[in-house]
Order: C-alpha cells, then structure tokens, then sequence
C-alpha cells in the first residue's frame, strides 16, 4: 500500500514537472505537429481510429528483438506519453508484456491513461505480470468507466488455457475471445469488440508481430507515428517479419511530415489505404469470460456499414416563442453515449434548397445561464432570430456535445486551468483530452433523414463546414461580440483551431 503510495506520489511529481515545462514551452512543445495530426486521425468516422506508433533504429530493427528495452530518447518517450492519453485503449502483443513487464501508463504527462489490452492468442500472460498486479491494487488513473486491463485471445485452444484464463479473470483482468485469424487474433474482431466496450480510439505500441501484423492491414489504421533514434541496432524490424509471413500489401503513409524531437526523428502521417472496411454493427460473441454485456453503459447502437446512425426517437410539433411561429421538434438518437440531437424545423425543409441550418453544441453556461466566457448563448440567440425571419430553417441542438464534447465536469475543470493562463486548447491537453472531441457526421445525417437538398450554414467553424459537405453549399459567419471574458476564447478559436471569426477587436 506504502509503496503504491510512493510510486503515485513520484507520478505526481513527474506531471507537476511536465506541466511546468510544457508552460514554459508554451506551444513550442517540438512534437506538437505531431499531437495535432493525430488528434484530427482521431475524427475520422465509421470506425475504431487507430494510431500506430514504435520506435526503430536507423537500420529499420527494433528494440524487442535486440533486447534493449529503450531506444527512444526522453523527449520521444514524453511525446509517446502524451499520445497514451489521447486514446482511450493502448494495445500490445503478449511477446512484448513478456519481455518488457510493461506499465502501459501514461506517466510522463498529465492526463488519463488509457485502457491496457494484451493480444495474446495462447494467453501466455502470467498473474504476477505488472499489468495484473495494477489493476489488482487500484494502480493507474482508471475512470471506472472501462475495465483496467482486457487480455484478447482466440476462441478455442486446450484446457490447461482455460484454466488460465479463469485464474486471470479471477484477478479481474476482462478476457475477450475473437476469431482466429492466421493463428493469431483476428484484429478486426478485437477492434470490433473493443468499440462494443466503448473504446473509441486504439493506441498500437508493439511489438513486432504485432506492428507487423497492422502494417498488412492498413485499412485498420489511422495515423502511423514512427520514431527514428540515431542508432543502428542490427536486430530485425516488422517488414522482414512480414517478408517471412510473405505478405505483400502493406502500409504506405499520405501526408508523410517529420519533426526532430530530442536526438530522434519523428516521421508521421495517415495510412494511405484503400477504402475502409467498416466497422459494422456485429459485436456478436462479445462474451468473454467476463461478457462485454456486464460493463455497464458500454452497450450501444454502433454505425452501421460504416454511416453514422440517427434514430428518430421523438417528435411533436411545439410554439417557439423565440422563433414566434409552431415549428417540429424532433428528437435523434446517435451511437455516441449520451448524445442526443435535437431538430428545431420551421417551415417544410423536404427537398429544399439553401436551408438556414445552424449545429449548436450545447453549453449550458453559455446557452442557459449566458456565461460571458464564450459566444454559445449569442450565437444560439442570432441564428432563432434569422429563422424567425426566414420562412423555413433547422437548429440542430447537440446535447452531449457540452464542452466541445468533454463534458460539464471537465469543461469547468478547463476552465480552472484557464484562470492559471493556458488558452482553451492546452488546458483540454492538460487534461489529458483533445482539443475538440466532436464530430458532426450525425448532423449531416439528421438533415438527410430530414430531406434537405442543401443548406446555407451558420458557423465559423471549417469542421462543420467541412463534415457536412456537399450539403453545406454556401457559409455565413456568426458575428460574435468579443468581452474581456471571452476575448482569449475567440483568439484561440481563430488562432488554434481556425475558426473564421475575424473580429476587427481581435487583431493581436
Ligand atoms: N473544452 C472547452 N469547451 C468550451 C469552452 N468554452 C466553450 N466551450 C464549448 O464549446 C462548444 C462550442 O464550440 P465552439 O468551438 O465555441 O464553436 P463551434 O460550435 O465549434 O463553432 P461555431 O459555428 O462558431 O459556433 C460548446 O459546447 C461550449 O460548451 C472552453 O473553454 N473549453
């Protein structure tokens, strides 16, 4: 107990110090292309985003077949840890937990460690492995929401496995069983099965097979972060794994950049594929020894062949007082927990053209009590006054989207940081989230359900105007009245996040 108390008090210590250089930095971190690429990867819709990263030597070999554990330099590491926090599950191979003992945790920033998940075809992992033990004594920054350790292994195999398994499952460690796939896990039916628990973005980390395993399947993989020492090791790397295997389609990367972090480089970018194959709504034989079923909340409408699902669940027609006519008030469910989208239609908008639309995130500070800290409540405010001139319109309302998708509770806590001086992008960092959790595929697909032909859309943000494309025919700026509260928020939005509020007041 002392002891776990001693390593969470050096963790502490550890953030404390990072979060006191990254201040100083003060957006001059050198990974933070990187940071930025792969928190846009993470959008990408219609399946698990998966980010693949590992370190090699100059040669091409890496450290699990030289036997040397580190090869990256400090500052590599720290960027691998603060791209730990950006995912929600971090996933490796058994050879890998067998060599390195790892903690999978992100220690070396602040922020939320994701969910550690071991392949392990043969379930190999011993109980008193580090990963097991954590989760045993409470170790890691676990939310309670997901499991704190899932081991993935193939159906079937003999006894004495099952044996094994039970003793693990005994331990709490969530076992899932996929298909096998060329003797190992199928990797699709583990992402599969990882959505249906609520893991919307997987980290891959190594080792070997494992990387080698996804560089066949580009079509799983999102963003490839690769890290360059300045070494020859000698060893072996994942494509002469491959060329053993004889695979022949693998991975090339589109929008290939670098950045020098410490002595490595960086080499990052998509994963040029072919189309993706969908994720689609099958999670049949989810039960584990554990069964996905009985963690709570997990369980949810999942996208169909790879489109965003809406269900209309409700719909009444209702005066609006502030739109002063009757307009139809429908209620959409999505796939994302909680998320609910509300549509505010006035007029027939069933195959017209150049429909005033506004996507409003909800924010109760800014919306219901008219917080000066942001521009929600003004704009929520102009764009009913547009429609209660115009004779049709639609606000789509996203509930569950408070925060730019972090929530109340994490939005208030950036908002603290934000009193400490960091701009609203960083201090969603410092918590370990995204700048911007959001997408607006639901949306586009409200208005299709509703049967607009195209609309005119009221935002600054090219996120919205891009997700909603071809929809999305013309654009008009929301004019926002810059306060001393929010006139940092503004900037940011213009500066960081390239929102197209160009305020006169705003010229520094
Ligand atoms: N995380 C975070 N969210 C904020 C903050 N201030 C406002 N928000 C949320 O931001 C969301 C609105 O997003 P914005 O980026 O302001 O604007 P937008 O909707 O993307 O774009 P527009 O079309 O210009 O309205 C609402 O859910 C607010 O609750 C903040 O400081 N931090």
């Amino acid at each position: 107990m002392g002891k776990a108390r001693g390593w969470q008090s050096a963790a502490a210590v550890l953030r404390r110090r990072y979060a006191q250089a990254a201040n100083a930095l003060n957006g001059t971190v050198p990974w933070r292309g990187v940071v930025d690429f792969v928190e846009q990867g993470l959008k990408s819709r219609g399946r698990t985003p998966l980010t693949l990263t590992y370190a090699q030597s100059l040669d091409g070999s890496i450290a699990a077949h030289t036997g040397r554990v580190l090869i990256s330099g400090q500052a590599s590491m720290t960027m691998t840890h603060q791209l730990r926090t950006m995912h929600d599950a971090l996933l490796i191979g058994s050879g890998t937990l067998l060599a390195d003992n790892p903690k999978l945790t992100a220690r070396l920033v602040p922020g939320r460690s994701p969910l550690p998940v071991v392949l392990d075809s043969r379930l190999r992992t011993p109980p008193t492995c580090g990963l097991v033990a954590a989760r045993e004594s409470g170790d890691g920054d676990g939310d309670g929401r997901l499991p704190r350790l899932v081991i993935v292994t193939t159906r079937g195999g003999p006894a004495d496995k099952w044996a094994r398994a039970k003793a693990l499952d005994r331990l709490g460690v969530h076992i899932l069983e996929v298909p096998e796939e060329l003797g190992r896990c199928s990797l699709e039916d583990t992402l599969l099965q990882l959505q249906a628990m609520g893991c919307n973005s997987v980290m891959v980390e190594g080792g070997m097979a494992v990387i080698a395993s996804f560089l066949a399947r580009p079509e799983l993989v999102s963003n490839v972060v690769v890290t360059v020492s300045p070494k020859f090791l000698g060893g072996l790397g994942p494509c002469s794994e491959l060329a053993a295997r004889g695979s022949s389609d693998l991975l090339s990367m589109d929008q290939m950049s670098s950045c020098a972090v410490g002595s490595d480089i960086v080499i990052y970018g998509a994963a040029a594929s072919s189309p993706v194959q969908p994720v689609n709504g099958h999670v049949n034989g989810v039960n584990g020894v554990n069964g996905v079923n009985g963690v709570n909340g997990m369980n949810r409408a999942q996208p169909v062949d790879g489109l965003p699902t809406v269900d209309l669940r409700s719909s009444c027609r209702m005066w609006i007082e502030a739109v002063e006519s009757e307009c139809d008030f429908k209620v959409y469910g999505t796939a994302k927990e909680g998320q609910e989208i509300v549509a505010l239609i006035k007029g027939n908008v069933e195959g017209a053209d150049d429909v005033p639309v506004r996507v409003h995130s909800e924010c109760f500070t800014g919306d219901v009590l008219g917080s000066k800290r942001c521009d929600c409540g003004p704009q929520l405010r102009s764009f009913l006054d547009i429609l209660q001139e115009e004779p049709r319109g639609v606000l789509l309302y996203i509930r569950g989207d408070e925060g730019r998708g972090i929530g109340l509770v994490d939005k208030i806590r950036a908002y603290e940081l934000q009193e400490k001086g960091l701009d609203t992008v960083d201090a969603n960092l410092s918590l370990g989230l995204a700048a911007d959790l959001r997408t607006f595929d639901t949306s586009k697909e409200v208005l299709n359900q509703l049967g607009v032909r195209s609309v005119k859309l009221y935002t600054n943000n090219p996120e919205k105007v891009r997700a909603l494309r071809p929809l999305a025919r013309e654009v008009c700026p929301l004019k926002t009245v810059p306060n001393k509260h929010n006139v940092t928020y503004l900037r940011t939005k213009r500066d960081r996040l390239n929102h197209k509020t160009i305020l006169s007041e705003l010229v520094a």
